[in-house]
């Protein structure tokens, strides 16, 4: 019986040892290897075939996000600039770079004319042999390619003998190009005043010779015509907001033609200024209610005019309008000098004695006019030509000009000029300043 289980036993171990060992994998058999080591490995394997497929995939994923994300952009920034710059439809021909290369020299040195806000201008020669000056939108510019665009679409829908041709453009990947007729006199500034190393300016007794009283008289007729064009006469309604004697270029008979409509509004509505909250244009030639509190009107343009006129006959550029206690701008001179019966003594010494008197006191009395404080009183570009013309109508006697005291020291980087004291301001045009703090004494 023991013998009997005891067999039955062995047998049932052996069955069992059997079972075991069955399972086991061929080659391991074959090698005498453990067959539990074998499928460790295959796993491994598995698991490391595994995470490179997943870190391929992530990397896929990651890398179409970002072509996603740098197309998108990419496609913003180029539908902002397609904004920002006329299209080949617009009225103005589209030149090309190439030959604007060749007319220029490739923007030699010896073709630079002089630079503004917007970048150096440069004189050239095109295949014909017309004469264009180039506007050169350089990366620095404290003007951007708003204005640029600004002065394509505007200047090319006006059109009169006082404003400058635009006669085309160019955007060439990093160059943005305007081309202008070129005027052989440049600007009217250089004429009538000079800048000393000090930043002061003064009248060159050369040039300002050369612009006879008759010259100056048609060259203030011409500038209010082309002002009442503006104001007026075209089909769009504009305001310059930047008028001033660099603007104003010269031709070869010296007949003068507004430029530079950068900052130029088409302004829809008659009576009121608009308050855009920024101040733009040149200091010495913004009108009190625009540089105190950002209101443009057609009544702002007026009151540059004003200071225009006023500095061609004195030859004297007006200081800009932050002055210390003791200065005097040129405009409370003209007010003195009028008020004391000393006209004369006003005018630009180079002129000497040649010129007629009733012509410059009237452009003296309508300057005066133009710079009154109140907007309101101040005439429109229509009543100036009507009063500069007739020798007849009786003028209205002008009240003060506004007289300003300094506040407070403003900020350099807010006004964007740099090199010159307050006094004695760059009358480079300003863009997008903020308002600055300044009191009617
Ligand atoms: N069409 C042109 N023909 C001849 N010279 C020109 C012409 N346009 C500009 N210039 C010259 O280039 C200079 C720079 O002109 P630009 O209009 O860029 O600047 P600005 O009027 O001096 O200053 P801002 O841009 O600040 O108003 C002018 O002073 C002028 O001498």
């Amino acid at each position: 019986m023991e013998s009997w289980s005891a067999r039955k036993h062995l047998a049932g171990q052996q069955r069992r040892l059997m079972m075991d060992v069955a399972p086991a994998p061929a080659t391991s058999a074959a090698t005498g290897d453990g067959g539990g080591s074998g499928h460790g490995s295959t796993s491994d394997g598995m698991r490391i075939m595994v995470g490179v497929l997943v870190a391929v995939i992530f990397c896929t994923l990651l890398y179409c996000v970002y072509c996603w994300r740098w197309r998108k952009r990419n496609a913003i920034r180029r539908s902002l600039i397609e904004s920002l710059w006329p299209r080949s439809s617009s009225d103005l021909p589209l030149m090309d770079l190439a030959s604007i290369l060749a007319a220029t020299d490739n923007f030699s040195k010896a073709n630079k004319l002089g630079e503004g806000g917007f970048g150096p201008v440069y004189r050239g020669v095109l295949s014909g042999g017309n004469e264009i000056a180039v506007k050169r939108l350089s990366a620095r510019s404290k003007q951007g390619a708003a204005e640029f665009r600004n002065e394509v679409e505007l200047i090319a829908k006006l059109q009169h003998r006082n404003l400058v041709r635009l006669l085309g453009w160019c955007a060439d990947r990093e160059e943005k190009l305007l081309v202008y007729e070129y005027l052989p006199n440049r600007s009217l500034d250089a004429f009538i005043f000079v800048e000393a190393e000090s930043g002061y300016w003064f009248a060159d007794p050369s040039k300002s010779a050369q612009l006879g009283w008759n010259a100056r008289h048609n060259i203030i007729l011409g500038i209010a015509r082309g002002m009442l064009y503006l104001h007026e006469d075209s089909l769009l309604k504009v305001v310059h907001r930047d008028l001033k004697a660099s603007n104003v270029l010269l031709d070869d008979k010296m007949s003068p033609k507004i430029s530079d409509f950068g900052m130029a509004k088409i302004f829809e509505d008659e009576s009121d200024g608009i308050n855009t909250g920024r101040v733009v244009g040149t200091y010495g030639y913004m009108a009190p209610e625009f540089a105190l509190e950002g209101v443009f009107s057609v009544k702002s343009d007026v009151f540059s005019f004003g200071v225009l006129l006023l500095e061609i006959l004195s030859g004297q550029r007006n200081g800009a309008l932050y002055l210390e206690e003791h200065q005097q701008s040129l405009i409370q001179d003209a007010w003195k000098l009028w008020t004391e019966d000393l006209a004369t003594e006003f005018m630009d010494p180079s002129l000497g004695r040649s010129y007629s008197k009733e012509e410059a006191w009237r452009c003296y009395h309508v300057g005066l006019l133009c710079v009154q404080d109140n907007p309101d009183v101040r005439p429109t570009m229509s009543t100036v030509l009507l009063m500069l013309i007739s020798d007849h109508m009786k003028l209205p006697d002008p009240a003060m000009p506004p007289l300003f005291t300094r506040l407070r020291k403003p900020a350099l980087s807010t006004l964007q000029l740099t090199t010159k004291t307050e006094s004695t301001l760059s009358p480079q045009s300003i863009n997008d300043v903020s308002i600055t703090v300044i009191e009617p004494r």
